[in-house]
């Protein structure tokens, strides 16, 4: 199991997170965010960021101009495009991403994901009307597809305590959690971040916590 660990804001919780196992890091580059990071900022997380970690830099709507700028200055190998983005804009950065959908009542997940062909994968994240990301609120964990195209990754209101469940009903390839291991909006929770890994992580060993 992969997991992100996303809204990083301090090189500090950058290096905790590596240190307790994270696949992957979120820079989040969206400005009304309790968690944005500005791109210099972002560039000294970056600069302490193993090779074998995958850093994600994390847009909603963003200009392309905002995108541009962000990719000059901080090495990201992956991009998320957390808003309404269509395939072209995405495309158009010519860098690995994936396109998080919002699991909206009714949402046709299969069809969202036809739609962006090139996206690496799709994290599933809960849908609250107004609010892109970051909710803290999970949605039903059997809505998502078994028989999608490519990797999921499972995000919503995931924590601690209910990472295990959520792997066992939704079967995704990654995890990805912001605020339920934070100690304050920005702020990571070492031993909060160390239990999530170690639950996600030894979910399917039957060893979680
Ligand atoms: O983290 C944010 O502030 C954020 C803002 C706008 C879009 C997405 C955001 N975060 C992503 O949202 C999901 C779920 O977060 P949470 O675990 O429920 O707090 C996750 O993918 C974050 O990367």
């Amino acid at each position: 199991m992969q997991v992100k660990i996303c809204g990083i804001t301090r090189v500090e919780d950058a290096l905790m997170a590596v240190d307790a196992g994270a696949d992957a890091l979120g820079l989040v580059f969206y400005k009304a965010s309790p968690r944005y990071i500005d791109p210099k900022a972002a560039a000294a997380i970056a600069a302490v960021v193993p090779p074998f970690v995958t850093l994600t830099g994390l847009f909603v709507n963003a200009a392309q101009g905002e995108v541009d700028q962000a990719l000059e200055l901080v090495p990201l190998n992956l991009l998320q495009f957390h808003g309404e983005e269509g395939a072209r804009y995405c495309e158009q950065f010519r860098r690995p991403y994936i396109k998080a959908l919002r699991m909206k009542e009714g949402l046709d997940t299969i069809a969202a994901m036809e739609e962006h062909p090139k996206s690496r994968g799709f994290l599933l994240d809960a849908y609250r009307p107004g609010v892109p990301g970051g909710t803290g609120e999970t949605f039903d964990w059997d809505r998502v597809p078994q028989n999608s195209p490519r990797s999921i990754v499972l995000a919503g209101g995931l924590n601690p305590d209910n990472v295990a469940n959520a792997i066992k009903a939704a079967h995704p390839q990654g995890v990805d959690v912001s605020g339920g291991v934070e100690q304050a909006p920005g702020k990571k929770d070492p031993q909060k971040v160390a239990a999530f890994i170690r639950a996600a992580k030894g979910s399917h060993l039957g060893t979680a916590e």
